[in-house]
């Protein structure tokens, strides 16, 4: 019934998906799919430069990417990054500071979406986060059943470093992995952890020296469910996840407007946008053009 629901959520938004799935500048599509024909383990990439930023187009590609694995019978998912330095970055700042409310609520459907579509997927998943998961990146991370680091990066929720308060349902995906103890201290100072870091508290479950490492730990991971019965595997995920995916499908619209509400206020703008523009002066400084 749950898992009806949010398909045919996910079929009703087909044709927005198959208008967008191409980046609108270079015709370049935000997801690269591949299959793997001897081990039948799908492999979907971020692929959306510089930063991968969450915007509707790329979380459209997403779920239409997830819907066709579960459709042509991958036997797993693995979630990772064209790019070798950021897995994601999160939601794309445009998105949020000074939106077209119109489009905010689109985005935030969808963003609702992509969590749901990931948190449901019926096939065993995992990340090979080679790059740094900052937020809506971690959220992403999370809500696959295993994660694979690559050193030196960093994956937090970090949002009240930027003035913001991650909604209730983000809060459940850090819940999954955490200590309820930690998970708080984590969320309130907006801590980013460190690979070594993140290994330590079980945010992420392995390390791995490269990419190839990374996907082969996933593919490994994945393997391990060769035993189960994939019906009845994808059916006790489901009912393990379902108190969390409740949650956010019984109050969808109660969620849109307390977050529409909150990113709206003055003062979080005012914060988004001071965050925003520290950024952007960090990459001009970082290409000497300041
Ligand atoms: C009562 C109910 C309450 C409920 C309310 C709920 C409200 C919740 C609201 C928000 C939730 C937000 C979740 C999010 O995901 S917000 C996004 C947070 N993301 C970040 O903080 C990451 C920021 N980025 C970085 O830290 C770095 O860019 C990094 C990912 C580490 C990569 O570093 P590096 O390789 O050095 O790249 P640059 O920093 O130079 O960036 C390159 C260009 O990309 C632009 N950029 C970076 N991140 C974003 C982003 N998230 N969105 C848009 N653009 C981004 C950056 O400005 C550079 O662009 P340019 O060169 O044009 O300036």
């Amino acid at each position: 019934m749950l898992r009806s629901k949010i398909l045919n959520r996910i079929r009703l938004l087909k044709p927005v998906i198959d208008r967008r799935c191409m980046s609108s500048a270079s015709k370049t599509p935000l997801t690269l799919l591949e299959v793997d024909d001897k081990s039948g383990i799908a492999t979907l990439s971020l692929n959306r430069p510089p930063v991968n930023s969450l915007n509707i187009d790329l979380m459209n590609s997403i779920i239409e990417s997830i819907t066709e694995i579960e459709g042509n019978k991958s036997r797993g998912l693995i979630l990772t990054s064209a790019n070798d330095r950021v897995f994601c970055a999160g939601l794309d700042l445009n998105e949020l500071h000074k939106p077209n409310q119109e489009r905010l609520k689109e985005f935030w459907a969808v963003f609702q979406d992509v969590w749901l579509a990931l948190h449901l997927c019926s096939v065993p998943t995992a990340a090979a986060i080679n790059g740094h998961a900052p937020a809506g990146g971690c959220l992403l991370a999370t809500a696959c059943e295993y994660r694979v680091m690559l050193p030196q990066m960093t994956i937090g929720l970090n949002e009240t470093q930027f003035g913001y308060m991650a909604p209730k349902w983000v809060m459940l995906s850090y819940l999954s992995v955490l200590p309820r103890r930690l998970a708080e201290r984590a969320l309130t100072q907006g801590k980013l952890f460190t690979t070594a870091e993140a290994l330590d508290v079980g945010l992420v479950d392995e390390i791995a020296a490269s990419k190839e490492e990374a996907l082969a730990k996933c593919s490994t991971f994945i393997d391990s469910f060769s035993k189960a019965n994939p019906l009845a595997r994808s059916l006790t995920k489901k009912q393990i996840r379902e108190p969390d995916v409740q949650k956010l499908i019984a109050d969808r619209a109660g969620d849109l407007k307390e977050c529409l509400e909150y990113i709206n206020s003055p003062l979080l703008q005012d914060g988004l946008g001071a965050y925003f523009e520290a950024l952007k002066q960090k990459s001009r400084s970082k290409a000497g053009k300041s």
